[in-house]
């Protein structure tokens, strides 16, 4: 049985409908991405499986509970976010040291301090960033801020990990750590990723299967190797090639 499921998924802005998905669903512990065009949809579905987004219509299967996602209040989806990690494209860090914007997600938890001592400072060095806990968070690169904000999901184990772009400002070297930070976690915790990259190098180094989004639609998906290999439709072809115009 399938660990998320989302069902008659439609999503529009201002009237027009950006994103629409009859079925789609995932297992347990396996890694996803998500590619194609800019502005094909891609960031809308996770932040609608992330629960950020109120969509016209859908449902959402999660954690063995059947939600119909425009009825969820802002306390029940709270609950679920719990359990559910969502790295955004550009992350905002407040304005306090490194180690208290990773600490952050644990103290509204109550934690005690403690264990966010020790947490924090596993997912520090997760991420290879130990040596920046007393810094500034303003004061970060790009890429590491985009570590931290890594870090900042991951010191609370979610089940669920959405990652939208997390590799874009990196370069070659940092994208090989963040690489490496996703495939220890999953390997120990068999956290369920859903990366949506631009990089298809990445998506077919990391992912076991790929989803291809065009127009709103899932046009295709596959297991990775025969995704990136063997593509069954013209749009992917023509995607995966540099020919599609959009
Ligand atoms: N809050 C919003 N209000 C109005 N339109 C929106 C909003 N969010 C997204 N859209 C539109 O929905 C469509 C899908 O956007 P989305 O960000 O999901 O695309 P994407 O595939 O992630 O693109 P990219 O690869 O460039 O990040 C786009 O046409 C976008 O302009």
């Amino acid at each position: 049985m399938a660990y998320l499921e989302l069902e008659h998924l439609q999503v529009a802005f201002a009237g027009k409908t950006v994103l629409h998905v009859e079925k789609a669903s995932f297992n347990r512990g396996k890694i996803y991405g998500i590619v194609g065009p800019s502005g094909s949809g891609k960031s809308t579905l996770l932040r609608v499986l992330s629960l950020l987004e109120r969509p016209a219509a859908g449902w959402l299967n999660v954690f063995g509970e059947n939600i119909h996602l425009p009825s969820l209040t802002h306390a029940g989806g709270l609950s679920l976010q719990r359990r559910i990690g969502y790295v955004q494209q550009k992350p905002t860090m407040f304005d306090a040291t490194v180690f208290d914007n990773v600490a952050l997600g644990l103290r509204y938890r109550g934690m005690a301090r403690e264990e966010i001592q020790t947490r924090v400072g596993e997912a520090l060095r997760l991420v290879e960033l130990e040596h920046t806990a007393t810094q500034r968070a303003h004061t970060l690169s790009g890429g590491e801020a985009q570590r931290i904000a890594l870090a900042r999901v991951l010191v609370y184990q979610p089940d669920l990990l959405f990652l939208d772009e997390p590799t874009a400002n990196l370069d070659p070297y940092h994208i090989a750590i963040f690489e490496r930070v996703i495939q220890a976690i999953h390997q120990e915790r068999q956290t369920t990723v859903l990366i949506v990259t631009h990089n298809l190098q990445q998506a077919r180094r990391l992912t076991d299967h790929c989803l291809f989004i065009h127009k709103g639609s899932i046009v295709e998906r596959g297991e990775t190797e025969a995704f990136f290999a063997q593509p069954q439709t013209s749009e992917l072809d023509d995607f995966l090639c540099g020919r599609m115009i959009y």
